[in-house]
């Protein structure tokens, strides 16, 4: 509710005029009764037709004004409750968007798509109601229980009598509906993981013939949802019947005591009539009321999931004071860095690691799969923080950087090519957003993109479709080289970014890379010998561990681990 009433007050404007609205709207309902009783008592009773002509048509009057306010309240609820959604949402983004990677690792990709869209859903169709009833019905209850004790205070006492049945009831059916709630919002997060899953593995599912086993999975999900779904429904379905049946039971003995009075001179038909709409309108705003209260745990389980995404802070903050200027550019230094991933309780997967790596040196490293290569790199922008030991660039702990200066100085091309959809051009600018043509066409040429660019019928305006699924592995890592170029960055990261490349290709671009930065740092995490073998130092590493640097030629003759990966790949002449 914290988090609801937080959004709507920034509104004040919208919820003054849907307050209104709603304030005119139950003075005309509760004045027609009175209006109905008095049109029945003075102008049936006493056949005065002129009288029942004027009520009638004051009556209509107001009717219409009841249904202007009824329109105007829709309307300023619906643009009220938007716009209050608009916010949470944007909220949300923006905060994620501060996430490290231990925050999305903790709350889930999956999940925070969910909280996204279905929590934020659920919150705006709660709101949708409260706004429009949440204010009327009580009102409109309250009021009508004074008429009732007005109109006939003898009446009332059957009213009175079903009040806290009624209570309990509701009660007892949000206690109920919590626990289901929430349960089913988390067995949505588990269908949007299965989902997303699927979906981006869709060629590995086909591949493995394995879409029965997905085809399962998915149904034991959704199953689960439906199950929980059910649940509530059910509760809805013996809800819903329970109430219609005690509000009868009292409308039965209203009508049955009030007859008796009329019968013996002590009520007149008028009264009876209008107590009876009062009834009705005192029983029915219960009932509207507690339909909106119902859908307060669901609310309030979809409420808590947003408010988790808004108050989860990201371990590593921007730093907004922090250096933004150095006066060298380029110089990494690792001094004793030991990593552990947040929250696993393995032993570190990096250990006691340090090298420096200078200006217009190329920084390889290797190691089997799972040694931490790409652990290593990520710590340079920040991704994660060392669990022990520093990282000093140009001189400057990582840590005191602001954290926009520091990533601006890399250029990171990831282990994976993800591209946007768009165009070529698009994804390229993405690297730097002013850009010239002249920088595009360049960083292309340096990439080796510029062929295969040339043969797309709308060249740099070709558009990639989701995660670039129209575009070869090898060509979109050339786009993703190119997206790092274009910003001539002082540190080039390039983690196994040319495994997808052909020999040739591969040859040209280092080559090609080469004259490119020869002011630049530029480490490379690759698989391949051959990719990494001119580097200027070689890291190897084993389970976590530096085992040994040098240069090829060196490590050739000194580590153990290097000759048996390099004999695994070279000729005999290469490796003599
Ligand atoms: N996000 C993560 N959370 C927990 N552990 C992780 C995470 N990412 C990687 N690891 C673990 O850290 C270790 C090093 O992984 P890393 O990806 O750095 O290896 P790598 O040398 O780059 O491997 P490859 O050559 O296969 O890409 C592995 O044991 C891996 O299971």
């Amino acid at each position: 509710m914290k988090l609801m009433w937080k959004y709507t007050m920034r509104h004040k404007k919208l919820l003054f005029f849907n307050f209104l609205c709603v304030f005119g709207f139950i003075i005309i309902e509760l004045g027609l009764p009175t209006l109905l009783g008095r049109m029945i008592d003075i102008g049936v009773k006493q056949k005065d037709f002129d009288y029942v002509k004027m009520m009638g048509l004051f009556m209509l009057a107001i009717v219409a004004v009841g249904i202007t306010l009824n329109m105007l309240l829709t309307y300023f609820g619906a643009k009220l409750n938007t716009s209050i959604i608009i916010d949470i949402r944007d909220d949300m983004f923006e905060n994620m968007q501060t996430y490290s990677h231990q925050e999305y690792e903790k709350l889930g990709v999956s999940s925070l798509i969910t909280r996204t869209t279905n929590d934020a859903y659920q919150v705006m169709m709660f709101l949708g109601q409260f706004l429009r009833l949440g204010f009327m019905t009580p009102m409109m209850f309250a009021a009508s229980l004074y008429m009732i004790m007005r109109e006939s205070a003898s009446l009332s006492k059957f009213v009175f009598f079903a009040i806290p049945f009624l209570l309990l009831g509701v009660i007892i059916i949000a206690r109920i509906s919590e626990p289901l709630s929430e349960k089913q919002q988390k067995n949505l997060d588990k269908i949007n993981m299965i989902l997303r899953e699927n979906l981006s593995g869709l060629r590995v599912i086909r591949a493995f013939v394995n879409e029965k086993f997905e085809e399962k999975r998915f149904d034991d999900v959704n199953e689960n949802y439906a199950a929980s779904s059910t649940k509530l429904f059910k509760l809805v379905a013996v809800a819903q019947p329970g109430f219609y049946f005690l509000f009868n039971i009292i409308m039965v003995l209203v009508i049955w005591f009030g007859a008796k009075q009329i019968d013996l001179g002590q009520l007149e038909v008028g009264k009876l009539i209008s107590f009876i709409e009062y009834v009705f309108h005192a029983l029915f705003s219960f009932m509207l009321f507690a339909s909106v209260f119902m859908m307060y745990p669901r609310a309030a389980v979809s409420a808590n999931r947003i408010q988790e995404v808004l108050d989860t802070v990201t371990s590593i903050s921007e730093n907004p004071d922090g250096v933004k200027e150095t006066a060298t550019q380029g110089v990494i230094e690792f001094k004793n860095v030991t990593f552990a991933y947040p929250g696993a309780t393995e032993s570190p997967v990096i250990r006691d690691v340090s090298f420096t790596a200078n200006p217009g040196e190329t920084v390889a490293f290797i190691g089997s799969t799972g040694s931490g290569k790409s652990t290593l790199i990520q710590l340079i922008p920040r991704f994660y923080d060392t669990t022990k030991g520093d990282i000093l660039i140009d001189g400057v702990n990582v840590k005191d950087y602001n954290l926009t200066a520091l990533r601006q100085k890399i250029g990171f091309i990831p282990q994976k090519a993800l591209l946007f959809t768009g165009t070529i051009r698009e994804n390229m600018l993405f690297g730097k957003a002013d850009a010239t043509e002249e920088d595009l066409h360049y960083a292309a040429e340096v990439s080796q993109a510029t062929e295969f660019i040339s043969q797309k019928a709308d060249g740099y305006d070709e558009l990639l479709s989701e995660g670039g699924a129209n575009f070869s592995g090898g060509q979109k890592q050339r786009l993703a080289i190119a997206r790092a170029i274009i910003r001539r960055p002082a540190i080039y990261v390039f983690d196994d970014s040319f495994s997808a490349l052909d020999y040739k290709t591969d040859a040209n671009l280092r080559a090609r890379l080469k004259k490119e930065t020869t002011t630049s740092t530029v480490l490379i995490v690759a698989q391949r010998v051959s990719t990494i073998m001119q580097a200027d130092k070689i890291v190897v590493l084993n389970e976590g561990d530096v085992v040994a640097i040098g240069t090829h030629r060196e490590l050739l003759k000194s580590c153990e681990i290097y000759y048996d990966i390099a004999s695994s790949q070279l000729s005999e002449e290469e490796l003599a």
